[in-house]
C-alpha cells in the first residue's frame, strides 16, 4: 500500500473541483492559489465526454499544476466507468485519487491497493455515512459530499444545512478517530460570497480542515476563513510563552497542555 503524509494534507484549505473534459478550467487553475486541484470525471462530466476527459486529466497531470498536488476523482465503484477510470489515473500523475460516492471500507481498500495512490473518500451516501468509521481506516482524507447526501435524504433544495449536522458531525469524527484531513463540500450559490462566508465559518466551527470549491471565486474566502487569523496566531504564541505545564491561568481562562498542543497545529496551519 502507498503510504501518504497526513501532515501535508492536514494543511490544505481549499480543494478545487473542475470537469477535466474543461481545457479553459484546467489551463485557469494553473494560475490560481487552490491548495488541491481536482480533475473531475464523475458527475461533472457528460456521458459522451468521459473518454475525453481521461485523455485529459492524464495529459494535464504530466503537464503539472505549477507545482500544486492534483487528484482525480474517479466514478463509484458499481459505476460503468470505474474500470476506464481507475486506467486512468494509473497513467496519470495524479497525486491523490478522490474516489466518489464511498459505500463501504472495501471500495476504499481496493481503490487503494488497484490504483496506487491516497483515496480521499467522498462520504455522501447514507451508508458512508454510517460506516465512515471503518471506510476512515483506509482513506487519506474525507471530502463532504453534500450535494448527493442532501438528495438522497430528501433534504428540499434550499432549506439549509441543518438536517445535515449529524452526517457532518459523523465525518469529522470518523476521520479524527483515525487521525485524517476532513474537508467541507462545495457551496453551490456562485454570487454569494457572503452565504459562502457563512458556510466556511460554520465548517471550521465543525472542524472541517478546509472545504471544497467549484469556481475560481470562491478560493480565497475559502483560504481566508480556513487559515488562521493573524489575532488566532499571535494568541497562540502567547500561550505557548507563558505555558510552564499543567492547569494554569492565562488571559483570563484555564489552559492546559492540550492547548499549547492545539496552539502548535494551529501555527503549523498558519505555516509556522
Ligand atoms: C459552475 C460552473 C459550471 C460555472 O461555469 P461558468 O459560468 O462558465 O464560469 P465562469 O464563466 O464564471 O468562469 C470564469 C473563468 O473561470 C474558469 N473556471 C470556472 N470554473 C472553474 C473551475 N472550477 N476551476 C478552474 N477554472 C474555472 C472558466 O474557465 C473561466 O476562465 P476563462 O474563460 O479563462 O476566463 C463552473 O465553474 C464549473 O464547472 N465548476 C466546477 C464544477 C465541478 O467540478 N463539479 C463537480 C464537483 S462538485 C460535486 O460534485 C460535489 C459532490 O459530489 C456533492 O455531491 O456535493
Ligand atoms: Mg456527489
Amino acid at each position: 500500500m502507498i503510504p501518504f503524509d497526513n501532515s501535508r494534507l492536514r494543511q490544505f484549505r481549499s480543494l478545487l473541483f473542475l470537469p477535466a473534459s474543461n481545457p479553459r478550467a484546467i489551463e485557469k487553475a494553473r494560475t490560481l492559489d487552490a491548495d488541491l486541484v481536482i480533475l473531475d470525471l464523475e458527475d461533472a462530466v457528460r456521458e459522451e465526454d468521459k473518454d475525453s476527459a481521461r485523455a485529459a486529466a492524464i495529459e494535464a497531470t504530466a503537464q503539472g499544476f505549477a507545482g500544486k498536488p492534483v487528484a482525480i476523482r474517479v466514478n463509484s465503484k458499481g459505476s460503468p466507468h470505474f474500470g476506464a477510470d481507475y486506467a486512468c489515473v494509473r497513467k496519470s500523475k495524479a497525486d491523490y485519487v478522490v474516489l466518489a460516492k464511498v459505500d463501504t471500507p472495501k471500495e476504499i481498500h481496493d481503490a487503494r491497493s488497484l490504483m496506487e495512490r491516497p483515496v480521499m473518500a467522498m462520504i455522501e451516501t447514507p451508508r458512508g455515512v454510517l460506516d465512515a468509521v471503518a471506510i476512515a481506516r483506509d482513506a487519506a482524507a474525507f471530502i463532504a459530499g453534500t450535494n448527493d447526501l442532501s438528495a438522497s435524504l430528501g433534504i428540499p433544495d434550499g432549506a439549509g444545512r441543518s438536517g445535515l449536522a449529524y452526517a457532518l458531525q459523523r465525518i469529522v469524527l470518523a476521520a479524527r478517530a483515525a487521525g485524517i484531513a476532513a474537508f467541507d463540500g462545495v457551496y453551490n450559490r456562485l454570487e454569494s460570497d457572503e452565504g459562502l462566508a457563512a458556510e466556511c465559518v460554520e465548517g471550521r466551527a465543525y472542524g472541517f480542515d478546509g472545504k471544497s470549491v467549484i469556481h475560481p471565486s470562491q478560493i480565497a474566502t475559502v483560504n481566508r476563513i480556513f487559515a488562521p487569523s493573524p489575532q488566532e496566531v499571535e494568541a497562540a504564541r502567547r500561550l505557548i510563552e507563558a505555558a510552564g505545564g499543567g492547569a494554569e491561568r492565562h488571559d483570563g481562562r484555564m489552559i492546559e497542555d492540550l492547548h499549547v498542543a492545539q496552539a502548535r497545529a494551529l501555527l503549523a496551519k498558519a505555516g509556522g
